[in-house]
């Protein structure tokens, strides 16, 4: 096959893509390419002159009006082809692919595409975020570590917005989000010399001490048995029927993900006030929780509950960055920051990150544990560390407020936003039919142990003063600029 026709096929797959999300379209798209002989695949990169010369000598492609002409037979490609010598048919290949979620077929092509040019930074942030899906974690940061050290005056600038994989500002920010990754990874995987040397290319001024990365959040043998400002861990914390109840409703199949619309990534959550009486599921486990945790904390003044939760895909999650529990409706409407008095997290299942809390320079770290309890003052600064394995990680959160419920509910499009009232049981909220009343429980005898800890949870860092942007859409904030946490106070205003 001549090169012109390698990219006429190229250009003509990437207006298929471009041209709507349908898995049609995408199949389309696939078809054209598998049709070009591996063998055949253009050189680029290192090698790319001889593409240049053939993109050179091309119409500009921007002339050409991609959609305004919708493209009738999958051969028919002069009209709409995009000459783009950095459009390596094999990187398309693997996009579509990935774009049907079909990782494996998507990581030979891509494979393909880094022997013609091994170190093409946008396959290399691809391949390397293929390895983590599928938790090849050292891998994965090998590949980020390489496309981080490329050079950023040959990137590639393709026109791939035909998948939500992969944007073009990744592309174009290749460097800082492949260094942005590779620093993250590292310090997962204790790599914590070549991190400090990456983070060079940031300005920043501490980072998530590696003491704390290493720790192992195993079970301590501290017992808290009254009041304590600290965080406590109960295990096996609640009883079978309440926990079963809680699984169903929270379970990664049920209802309440779809019917939320979670996966839109908007943040909303439930506010349930303090009753006397029960009326459904939920008082009644609040109200277990309440009692079982006002051994430890002033929980007197609570007025009411606000519950959300979450659900990670996998185990190779990239965690939750580190944030304040806040009431995100004062926040927005008042300008004010109120905290819970306390905050809790309850682990549906044994897998995924740990949950960290800072205070101070304090940092404790919990492991993940099916019925397992975590509470700890709701001012404290918190987050999930990322973390590899297959399992995945699903929490149930409480904010035990002092504060009544003045605003609230229906956020954009009358979508739950945060602090909304439950729903009623309807056609877009059958989730909320399996609340009704379980047989009422006695509160049982608990042991609070307080977790693993370290003194100095932060490392200064002295010489990570450069340029590149830290990706906004990425940032867990465990590497950041300032004096010290008043970088996450100042930051308050940003809801969860
Ligand atoms: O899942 C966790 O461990 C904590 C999540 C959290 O802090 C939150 O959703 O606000
Ligand atoms: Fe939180």
């Amino acid at each position: 096959m001549e090169l012109e026709e390698v990219f006429e096929r190229t250009g003509a797959a990437v207006y298929c893509l471009q041209s709507d999300d349908s898995s049609d379209s995408i199949n389309q798209a696939i078809d054209i390419l598998l049709e070009i002989p591996p063998t055949h695949v253009p050189e680029t990169g290192e090698n790319c002159d001889k593409n240049y010369a053939y993109a050179e000598s091309l119409p500009d492609p921007s002339s050409k009006k991609l959609s305004s002409k919708k493209r009738k037979s999958p051969t028919n490609t002069t009209t709409s082809s995009t000459a783009d010598p950095f459009l390596h048919p094999s990187i398309v290949l693997s996009y579509a692919y990935l774009s049907l979620h079909l990782l494996q077929p998507s990581v030979t092509p891509l494979s393909l595409s880094l022997n013609s040019w091994p170190s093409n930074p946008s396959s290399l942030l691809l391949h390397a975020s293929n390895l983590r899906s599928i938790s090849s974690l050292l891998p994965s940061f090998l590949a980020y570590k390489k496309a981080s050290q490329t050079s950023t005056s040959l990137l590639p600038l393709p026109q791939l917005e035909f998948v939500d994989l992969i944007s073009v500002e990744d592309v174009i920010n290749v460097r800082s989000k492949s260094t942005y990754m590779a620093c993250l990874l590292g310090s997962l995987l204790g790599r914590h010399e070549e991190v400090e040397e990456m983070l060079k290319g940031f300005k920043v001024d501490f980072r998530i001490a590696p003491e704390l990365w290493r720790l192992k959040a195993e079970e301590t043998n501290v017992i808290v048995e009254g009041s304590t400002k600290n965080p406590i861990e109960i295990r096996d914390f609640l009883p079978q029927n309440y926990f079963s109840r809680l699984r169903d409703i929270f379970n990664p199949d049920a209802a309440f993900w779809e019917e939320t619309d979670y996966s839109s990534g908007r943040y909303y959550s439930y506010y349930i006030p303090v009753k006397d009486k029960s009326d459904n599921f939920f008082d009644q486990l609040l109200k277990y929780m309440h009692s079982s945790l006002g051994k430890y904390y002033d929980l007197q003044n609570v007025k009411g509950y606000e519950i959300w939760a979450h659900t990670r895909m996998g185990g190779n999650s990239l965690g939750h960055w580190l944030h304040y529990d806040t009431d995100e409706w004062g926040v927005d409407n008042r300008k004010i920051v109120r905290h819970p008095k306390v905050s809790a997290v309850f682990y549906l299942e044994g897998e995924g990150g740990e949950t960290v809390v800072f205070d101070e320079g304090r940092g404790w770290k919990v492991g993940t544990e099916a019925n397992k309890f975590f509470a700890f003052e709701g001012d404290k600064l918190h987050g999930v560390l990322p973390c590899g394995g297959e399992g995945r990680r699903t929490t149930f959160m409480v904010g035990f407020w002092e504060v009544e419920k003045e605003g609230g509910g229906r956020g954009k499009g009358g979508k739950d936003g945060p602090w909304s009232d439950l729903p009623r049981a309807g056609r877009r909220s059958n989730w909320i039919r399996e609340i009704e009343e379980v047989e009422e429980e006695e509160v049982r005898e608990v042991v609070a142990k307080e977790p693993k800890s370290v003194e100095e949870a932060f490392e200064k860092l002295e010489d990570c003063k450069g340029d590149v942007e830290i990706p906004k859409d990425i940032d867990q904030r465990f590497f950041f600029p300032g004096e010290g946490l008043e970088y996450f106070q100042k930051n308050l205003f940003e809801a969860d």
